[in-house]
């Protein structure tokens, strides 16, 4: 089980972005967190994943190797999360030896293989991606807007590849969305991430009444 107690993060203005985050996921289970944009969450992420230093709390997970990370994070923006100078076949094998039976699950032709990045399109990159991070094993997944970017047709495909993943390698999932409906359709459970984020106070939003007319 992955266990985060309390967990808080301040930016280094000395502003508390969020505070006692607490979440647990088992693997196999599927978690959503929802929450406006700017709240934290992709901060939050960055520090379960070991991207950043949390200020406070504890993450706590059965860790059964050092390397790779046991918790890996899947990106909003594939073309920001992949060396553009590298194939593709590069860019994999960063995470450990190609598996032709994983490529075949995410419908990834071999021929891509040989492609740079900006030969592939978003979605087919951001494949690419989840194929990279499943090639770690890792024993929890965080998906951050995963799909933002996507049409509703390539979204729907790439959720049901990565559930049907998840589920049978029992896995937990962590995802980051605005999109209610979707969180609904693949959540056995939704953090609301607005409990954890000091509203502003009154001082913070007079700063932004500058620009009324
Ligand atoms: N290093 C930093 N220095 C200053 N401010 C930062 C830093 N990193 C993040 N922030 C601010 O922290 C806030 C939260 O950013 P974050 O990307 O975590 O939010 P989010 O909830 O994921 O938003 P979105 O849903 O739009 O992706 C933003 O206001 C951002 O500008």
């Amino acid at each position: 089980m992955l266990e985060i107690t309390n967990l808080s993060f301040t930016l280094p203005n000395q502003q508390t972005l969020f505070r006692n985050v607490s979440v647990t996921l088992h693997q196999g289970e599927i978690v959503g967190i929802s929450g406006a944009s700017g709240l934290g969450k992709t901060t939050f992420a960055k520090v379960v994943t070991g991207y950043l230093p949390a200020g406070s709390g504890e993450i706590n997970c059965k860790r059964l190797k050092i390397t790779p990370h046991p918790i890996q994070l899947i990106w909003q923006h594939p073309e920001q999360a992949v060396n553009p100078k590298w194939r593709i076949r590069k860019v994999l094998e960063e995470a450990g030896p190609i598996d032709q039976e994983l490529l075949e699950e995410l419908q990834i032709p071999f021929e891509w293989l040989q492609r740079y990045p900006h030969q592939l399109s978003g979605g087919q990159l951001q494949r690419i991606c989840i194929a990279r991070c499943l090639l770690t094993h890792p024993s929890y997944i965080i998906a951050d807007e995963m799909t933002t970017m996507l049409d509703p047709i390539a979204q729907a495909e790439i959720w049901q590849l990565i559930t049907n993943h998840v589920q049978e390698k029992k896995i937990g999932l962590l995802i980051i969305s605005h999109d209610r409906l979707l969180l609904d359709n693949l959540c056995e459970k939704i953090i609301d991430f607005t409990q954890y984020v000091k509203p502003l106070d009154d001082n913070s939003r007079n700063k932004h009444e500058g620009v009324r007319t």
